[in-house]
């Protein structure tokens, strides 16, 4: 019914051919055609009488004269194939002249055509002849019905969202990097005052019909390769200024995996596009996705001798690093790889909301022990990621590491914010050393600072044997977290690159610079 009530507001209602006219006209001959037939009513009688009148009035004062009754059926889906003939058909046999067989109800002539012909003869003071139909409507209406029925789930979709029909019809494909999938949103939880957690899942069941479903699994082995390359964001669109932003999903719970599902933690910038429409919508609301795209190969720059991986996340940017937690501690590898994150955020209830990240953090630490460590700052309350802090969950102090699990404070390093000056940005490139990792695709420094915040797919490690794996200091979140503990990312070539590290670590590795031979500094 609804979809009938969009169609009739798409025609002109003045349209002499307008579905209203239409419609009330057939609709009168429908059931004038069902009581003067006795042919039972059907739940599909309307939507296929809709379709008909316009070919009905049009060729009707072309067509022999008929008894009411006669055209009167022609709208009534149960006649349809059992008691009447179209007006088409009647029109073309009028202005045709007859088949030489057309009068001789003895011929024995094979041809289908001519049997027809004869059939409609024998058969002239009747309605009509039932095979007649069965040959021309029933092919045509139900193709009309067909197109109708698919036409419908992305048409009032598109009237709902106001957005393009064809991006409508993607429903039913999988994620993909190449085009928009529409996903329903159905969960959102307010987490602190500018951020909150959507949950999407792929468009189905409820919203299309079947033969729209996506395979359920369909998402499956796309997400699944996903969660195993570790880092990785989808697109969301904003469907009004046809723009999209880069969204890091949350580890899977449960079967979310199975289900297609995507959690997001998001902050509304004000006066941000994307993540200001994104906060204005609510559960049920659809949204648009497009991906993944897979970010650094965190396993392949690890290589075998990397067993440390340090986080500086700055508020969202506790997303990759929560994906980086998820790949690198599920793996079973011979070399058990250690994740420290140090969080940093403006208020408490973005550490600790409830329902939060804390609550995964928490779930995390469960599952892995001592080989996840993490810690929270608060802005607000006067604590700051310190260069200590690095120093210490690098290994580069002798600052005894703190070993109680889940959160522990910095007064210990006196909560310095100190961001020290870059200085030269020539002094921060690594120095050639002629090795044979200096070409390495993975684990040279030197080539990192011109590459983009992802690995070529399928490049292969071509470390020598004894340098085939370093540790990771990696730091997300907004550009000028970023900037202030590793340095600006730069552009070149039309694409953001890493650039040379400064800020906070740039300092560190002045200081150190044979420590930091061991560790690659990634930028996300
Ligand atoms: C790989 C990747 C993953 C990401 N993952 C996440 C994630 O999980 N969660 C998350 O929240 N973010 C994430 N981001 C950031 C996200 O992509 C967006 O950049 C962010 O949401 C802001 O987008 P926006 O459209 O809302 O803001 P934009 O419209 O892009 O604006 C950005 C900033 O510029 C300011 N601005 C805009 N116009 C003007 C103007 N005319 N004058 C002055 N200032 C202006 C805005 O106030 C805002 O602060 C990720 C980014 C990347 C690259």
């Amino acid at each position: 019914m609804t979809c009938l009530c969009h169609i009739s507001r798409i025609r002109a209602p003045g349209s002499a051919l307008g579905p209203r006219n239409g419609l009330q006209h057939v609709s009168r001959a429908a059931s004038t055609s069902i009581s003067t037939s006795h042919s039972s009513s059907s739940p599909s009688s309307p939507a296929l009488t809709y379709l008909i009148p316009p070919r009905q009035q049009i060729n009707s004062p072309h067509s022999p004269k008929r008894p009411p009754q006669t055209r009167s059926a022609l709208v009534s889906a149960r006649q349809l194939g059992t008691t009447t003939t179209s007006a088409k058909s009647q029109s073309s046999e009028s202005s045709q002249p007859p088949p030489p067989s057309r009068n001789n109800n003895n011929n024995n002539n094979n041809n289908n055509n001519k049997h027809e012909y004869n059939n409609h003869d024998n058969n002239n003071n009747s309605k009509t002849h039932p095979k007649h139909w069965t040959k021309r409507w029933p092919a045509r209406t139900s193709l009309l019905l067909l197109l109708a029925v698919c036409a419908l789930p992305p048409i009032s979709e598109a009237l709902r969202t106001g957005d393009n029909i064809l991006l409508t019809s993607t429903v039913g494909r999988p994620l993909n990097p190449e085009t928009f999938v529409p996903f329903t949103i159905t969960a959102r939880e307010q987490v602190s005052p500018t951020s909150f957690i959507l949950t999407v899942r792929p468009l189905h069941a409820r919203d299309a019909p079947s033969f729209f479903l996506p395979d359920q699994h369909a998402n499956g082995p796309v997400l699944a390769r996903a969660w195993q390359h570790g880092l990785w964001s989808v697109e969301i669109k904003q469907p009004q200024l046809q723009v999209a932003r880069d969204y890091t999903p949350l580890p899977p719970r449960d079967d979310d995996l199975d289900r297609g599902v995507l959690r997001f933690l998001i902050r509304r910038l004000d006066g941000g596009e994307v993540s200001s429409y994104l906060s204005r919508l609510g559960v049920g609301d659809g949204v648009e996705l497009r991906g993944p795209h897979l970010g650094f190969d965190v396993r392949a720059r690890l290589g075998d001798s990397g067993d440390s991986v340090v986080f500086l996340a700055g508020g969202t940017g506790i997303a990759p690093a929560l994906q980086a937690a998820r790949a690198l501690l599920d793996d079973n590898n011979e070399q058990p790889t250690t994740v420290s994150i140090l969080w940093a955020n403006r208020h408490r209830a973005d550490c600790d909301g409830p329902g939060g990240i804390a609550s995964l953090l928490a779930e995390e630490k469960q599952r892995h022990g001592d080989r996840l460590r993490y810690a929270c700052t608060v802005d607000e309350e006067g604590s700051f990621i310190s260069a200590g802090a690095i120093a210490e969950l690098t290994g580069m102090s002798s600052i005894t590491p703190v070993s109680s699990p889940g959160w522990f404070s910095f007064s210990l390093w006196g909560g310095n914010k100190t961001v020290p000056t870059a200085g030269d940005a020539r002094d921060l490139l690594p120095s050639a050393t002629g090795i044979a990792e200096e070409s390495c695709p993975f684990h040279s420094a030197r080539r990192l600072v011109a590459m983009p915040a992802r690995d070529t797919p399928g490049a292969g490690c071509t470390c020598k044997e004894q340098h085939h794996g370093k540790n990771l200091l990696m730091v997300s979140g907004p550009d000028g977290f970023v900037a202030a503990f590793a340095g600006a990312k730069v552009w070149g070539a039309g694409r953001e690159l890493q650039g040379p590290v400064g800020g906070v670590v740039g300092a560190l590795k002045k200081q150190y610079p044979g420590f930091w031979a061991d560790w690659l500094v990634l930028k996300l």
